[in-house]
């Protein structure tokens, strides 16, 4: 038996922490709560697969780095979804890991204190505390996996998730996604590739047999059953690609593999050229494409926060930090948001109810 910090790799130590079933048992998700996630789940995999009109809409911040924060504009996003439900699906961005293209805060389970001290435990219970109660207040939840065995710790308390850019052409994560009962998209590569996402969606709808953690916390292998709600996320890379003919060349793509096109368009990133202020301008193109037609295009992501912009994280004077700015990429603010969600409400009504009819539904391999 190896003891709990003896050194098998040679440059770390270890140290145990809380099993799934234990912080479960700290933070149980109740009977009514898990049945409104899973009413969620089928409706934005009814959405995926075409059988609801609704515009899927992923917005929130770009990362959890303040829970009041998150607190307050949850508050206010649910407000704005109750009053659009009829045709905007909205789902609350709470992003509690970041992968970082070179270095960076790695978000607030990986380190909750911002303060490079990494406290994944403290971090775990505080994100399962904050979901369940973003749960509460009646918001379906998304988020980006990035860790392959955080999912046993929180995962079920999603409508959907993403798989980053970064981590599409994982294997582990493309079986994470083979196990998940919630829609996945896949992101296309940072470069633009949108070839690692359609292998992607491919490998995660048939079943997979690796490796994981259980419960309790004991090593384990998993059996995946496969996932057929997976889809792909345009985020635009070197250039955007959210312009008809990125949409065009990305359905042919998705055709030529047997798949019914199925895309969602996040705004932010290369699609807005990392500038936030020009998401307003990537939605209303998605609009301008429903309008005239377009059928594969079922939601859209927005970076969004209380407040506009983006604020260095100094880990030695985050008392001067401000609240409700992101840390991490630069979101609108919250009136910006409301302005934009009311827009594409206005201008999509009674288009998006009917612009399913006879169009292709997604689960049939063609
Ligand atoms: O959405 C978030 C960021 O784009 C992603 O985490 C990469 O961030 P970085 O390039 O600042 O590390
Ligand atoms: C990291 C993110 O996106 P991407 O993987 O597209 O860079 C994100 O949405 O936070």
């Amino acid at each position: 038996m190896q003891k709990n910090n003896q050194k098998i790799l040679q440059n770390c130590n270890m140290q145990s922490i809380i099993a799934p079933e234990q912080l479960k048992l700290k933070f149980p998700l109740i009977k009514i709560n898990q049945r409104s996630v899973e009413y969620s789940q089928n409706v934005i995999n009814n959405i995926i697969h075409k059988k609801d009109p609704r515009l899927l809409v992923i917005c929130g911040p770009c990362s959890i780095n303040d829970i009041n924060a998150a607190f307050d504009y949850a508050k206010k996003l649910k407000c704005l979804s109750t009053e659009l439900e009829d045709q905007l699906y909205i789902v609350m961005r709470v992003y509690l890991e970041k992968p970082r293209t070179i270095t960076g805060w790695k978000g607030l389970i990986n380190d909750p204190y911002m303060d490079g001290s990494g406290d994944i435990e403290s971090g775990l219970q505080i994100s399962r505390r904050l979901l369940l109660q973003l749960i509460e207040i009646g918001l379906p939840l998304a988020t980006e996996i990035l860790n392959p065995i955080f999912p046993q710790y929180i995962g079920e308390l999603f409508s959907w998730v993403s798989i980053g850019a970064r981590t599409t052409e994982s294997q582990i994560h493309r079986e994470v996604a083979s196990g998940l009962q919630s829609a996945v998209g896949f992101k296309n590569s940072t470069d633009g590739n949108i070839n690692h996402a359609i292998n992607a969606i491919q490998a995660s709808m048939i079943p997979h047999h690796c490796i994981s953690i259980d419960q309790t916390g004991q090593i384990c292998v998993l059996n995946t059953e496969g996932n057929i709600n997976s889809h792909i996320i345009l985020r635009g890379g070197m250039h955007p690609n959210y312009y008809p003919e990125n949409i065009i060349y990305c359905e042919q793509r998705i055709m030529e593999v047997g798949l019914n096109p199925v895309l969602i368009i996040d705004c932010s990133h290369g699609n807005s050229k990392k500038d936030y202020t020009q998401q307003v301008d990537v939605a209303k193109s998605i609009v301008d494409q429903i309008k005239l037609g377009n059928r594969s295009i079922v939601g859209f992501m927005l970076e969004s926060y209380l407040y506009s912009g983006n604020q260095i994280l100094d880990f030695n004077n985050l008392s001067s930090m401000k609240y409700g700015v992101s840390v991490t990429d630069a979101c609108i603010n919250w009136e910006k948001t409301q302005e934009l969600l009311y827009y594409v409400y206005r201008e999509l009504k009674s288009i998006l109810t009917t612009r399913l009819v006879g169009g292709p539904k997604r689960n049939d391999r063609k």
